[in-house]
């Protein structure tokens, strides 16, 4: 979206990363697909959206090595609660060591096992309308489904969050129709029909969708 000089001005003019979070950043960048996880500057609008709200308690589907939920637990007041979704029980090990190292590990709740048979049993145990967000970015397959039971989670004036809405301009090539690219067409079409939210499609990283229901 941007080119990489005015990026870089962009994260100089405006990023306050903490030490763990550029620690985390670079370390799993250096040593794995470090391209999944959200943007500094992602992180930081969601963190500062999340505190505009007062958001208390929320659902992250999709944490990786732990970098998106240290900018989201950071914007939590003692006492918030992250329940935080992923199926790879080795990854999300560098996630608990960041969250321990940032002094947040007491916010967050790791749930290992497919999502969306967690935010089922969620919705079963009785949190419909009891959370105040949720974040998708997770199986891109999975979007509509994450979205359906986030909207019964979260409560009026809730947040739907969703990261590679933009899918690295894939969107926009009629050449590619391949099923993930596909799926993030499909959810943005989804969404800009729903007149249960209000939305905005940020051109930032890798386009991240905010809804709101009403
Ligand atoms: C893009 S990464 C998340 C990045 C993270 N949000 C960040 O910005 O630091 C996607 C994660 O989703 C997880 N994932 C994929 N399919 C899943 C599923 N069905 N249920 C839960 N997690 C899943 C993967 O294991 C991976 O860790």
């Amino acid at each position: 979206m941007f080119d990489s000089e005015l990026l870089t001005y962009l994260r100089h003019a405006s990023v306050r990363e903490t030490e763990v979070m550029a620690d985390n950043r670079r370390v799993t960048a250096a040593q794995d697909n470090g391209n999944l996880q959200v943007d500094p500057e992602q992180g930081q609008l969601i963190s500062l959206v999340l505190q505009l709200m007062s958001a208390r308690r929320g659902i992250e589907i999709g944490v990786y090595a732990g970098y998106s939920s240290l900018w989201i637990a950071q914007s939590l007041p003692a006492g918030g609660q992250l329940l935080a979704c992923d199926t790879d029980a080795e990854i999300t090990q560098r996630a608990q060591q960041a969250w321990a190292a940032a002094g947040v590990a007491d916010r967050i709740e790791l749930r290992l096992g497919p999502a969306l048979a967690t935010l089922d049993n969620e919705i079963a145990a009785g949190m419909a309308g009891q959370y105040d967000f949720v974040f998708i970015d997770a199986d891109k397959a999975g979007y509509i489904d994450y979205y359906e039971r986030a909207l019964a989670l979260v409560h009026g004036g809730g947040l739907i969050i969703a990261d590679n809405t933009l899918w690295h301009g894939r969107v926009i090539d009629p050449d590619d129709s391949s099923t993930d690219t596909q799926a993030i067409r499909d959810f943005n079409r989804y969404l800009h029909g729903d007149e249960r939210i209000d939305l905005s499609l940020v051109p930032i990283g890798d386009g991240l969708t905010l809804a709101r229901k009403r």
